[in-house]
């Protein structure tokens, strides 16, 4: 591995300082399942410390001016570019994506950095006239302190960046804990935001596992603010855990998305699109089309093109220039798809196309699944009611709009939805009844980043980017400004 962008030994990056931590954990490549590295395993002393450093800066980075703070930002959207091939190989090495995948990611990474710098001349706050005579009300918008920022494995750079830009933006220090087995782009980045001029101590990077180090962090009172992305059940661990000190907590989750299939879709980009929507990053997204509904008019035909569309995406190594699709990133995930595949058979469901592990030399180590498709289930099955994450995808024949709806309705998730129809008032309609925080018309994503990702119901609350995002990282002071 050479990754000059790393640290040369295990270490946190804490107050601008790489720091080794009392313990070390290996990083293992999804390809190869061959250990890339050792990072540093931080306890809840060192969470402490990190939560201790960036509670000291905060206030100074709080105090430059808006505009001062969105040239840094620019200045790391900038490193960021330079460094996208190394970032785009370190994302690849630790989670498995291929190497387009990761360039776009880190694009997108550079993006959610510029973007949050164009509000370093917004209007903010709120100015309301007093009951009294020489007075003035104001609202103002202040940053809530220290962020605590928990992410995943599977866009270990861009959702640093997700998190990061719009939290430094609104004057917040960070501690930021990546998952355990991606830690590699977070480290990178935080060397990256320090060398493009953000101060030390604003921008932390501690590694370490979830229940010991994420859950002190969390439960610190040092910790002001706590953003996450990552499982259900982590957020509900997180949640609950944040409520000792009713510090405030922003999730998204995980989801299930209904990708519904009408009579009088354009089936050449329903099928396309239905197969790039399960395949994305192997199937780990939280938008990933989890579960497809098919007008039964047209189910035979949409199910033996899907499966040739499926069939033609053929796993390859992931730094190759060609590669489509990647490994799973950890030998846990794959053994988790694998087992939700060989109950949903024993339950009855009929394995089209794929089934697991590739045929091939080449696919006898690392995490390597085909792309599948599972027919014969319905709405009650294992695998169309629970998040799979894997290139795994149940298709299911509905009779109409109205049990599309139903059907796509019928989950105790809430992010992501896809409808495609060729009638614009069927396409309003399901808009209005799709119980879901977004919805996408003929058209897969990814998001935009300055619209709103944020889901209903199991899959979280609070959410990310734009706006709304933005004023996650804001708490609110009124000040009664008598002037006599
Ligand atoms: N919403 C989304 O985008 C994502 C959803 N998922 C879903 O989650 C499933 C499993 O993911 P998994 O690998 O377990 O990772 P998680 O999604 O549960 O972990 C996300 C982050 O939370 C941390 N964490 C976990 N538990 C706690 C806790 N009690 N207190 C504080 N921090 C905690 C993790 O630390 P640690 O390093 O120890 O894991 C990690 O940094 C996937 O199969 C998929 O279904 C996964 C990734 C992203
Ligand atoms: O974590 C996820 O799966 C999503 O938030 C994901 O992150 C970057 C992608 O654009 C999102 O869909």
């Amino acid at each position: 591995m050479n990754f000059p962008l790393l640290p040369g030994k295990p270490a946190i990056f804490v107050a601008g300082q790489w720091i080794s931590a009392s313990g070390t954990r290996p990083v293992l490549n999804p390809a190869t399942a061959e250990v890339v590295t050792e990072v540093a395993e931080a306890g809840p002393e060192e969470g402490e410390d990190a939560l201790l450093a960036a509670h000291r800066t905060q206030r100074s980075w709080a105090r430059r001016s808006s505009v001062e703070r969105g040239e840094v930002l620019r200045a790391v959207a900038d490193a960021i570019r330079e460094n996208q091939e190394e970032l785009a190989r370190i994302v690849v090495t630790e989670q498995g994506k291929t190497i387009g995948e990761a360039r776009g990611e880190i694009g997108g990474a550079a993006t959610w950095f510029d973007y949050y710098a164009t509000y370093d001349r917004r209007s903010s706050g709120t100015v309301l006239p007093s009951e009294r005579p020489n007075e003035q009300l104001l609202i103002r918008d202040e940053p809530c302190g220290v962020v605590t920022a928990i992410t995943p494995w599977n866009f270990p750079a861009a959702l640093f960046a997700r998190k990061v830009a719009p939290a430094i933006m609104a004057g917040n220090a960070v501690v930021l804990k990546p998952h355990e087995d991606t830690p590699l782009s977070a480290l990178a980045l935080a060397g990256i935001c320090a060398g493009a001029g953000v101060p030390d101590g604003v921008v932390n990077v501690i590694t370490g596992s979830g229940p010991t180090l994420g859950d002190a962090l969390v439960r610190s009172p040092r910790s002001d603010l706590v953003t996450v992305t990552g499982s259900t059940r982590a957020g509900k661990e997180i949640l609950a855990a944040a409520a000792a000190t009713v510090t405030p907590v922003s999730l998204e989750l995980g989801g299930k998305a209904p990708f519904i299939v009408l009579d009088d879709a354009d089936l050449d980009r329903a099928v396309t699109d239905a197969a790039a929507a399960r395949l994305w990053n192997c199937g780990q997204v939280c938008t990933c089309n989890e579960r497809t509904y098919v007008h039964r008019e047209i189910y035979d035909e949409f199910v033996s093109r899907l499966v040739e569309e499926m069939s033609r995406v053929v796993p390859a190594d992931p730094m190759s220039e060609t590669s489509r699709l990647g490994p799973k990133v950890s030998e846990a995930e794959w053994r988790k798809v694998r087992d939700y595949l060989d109950r949903a058979v024993a339950a009855g469901g009929e394995i089209a196309c794929g089934g697991g592990r590739p045929d091939g030399a080449e696919f006898e180590r690392g995490h390597w699944f085909e792309p599948t498709v599972v027919t014969g289930l319905g709405n009650d099955a294992e695998i169309v009611r629970d998040e799979v994450f894997g290139p795994v995808l149940p298709v299911i024949p509905v009779d109409d709009y109205e049990q599309a709806v139903d059907l796509a309705n019928d989950t105790d998730y809430g992010l992501t939805a896809y409808v495609y129809t060729g009638a614009l008032s069927t396409a309003m309609r399901a808009v209005d009844d799709l119980s879901f925080g977004e919805v996408y018309v003929n058209r897969v994503g990814p998001e935009q980043l300055h619209a709103f990702h944020g889901g209903w119901n199991l899959s979280g609350m609070g959410g990310d980017d734009g706006e709304h995002g933005y004023r996650r990282y804001l708490r609110h002071k009124t000040v009664y400004l008598g002037h006599d």
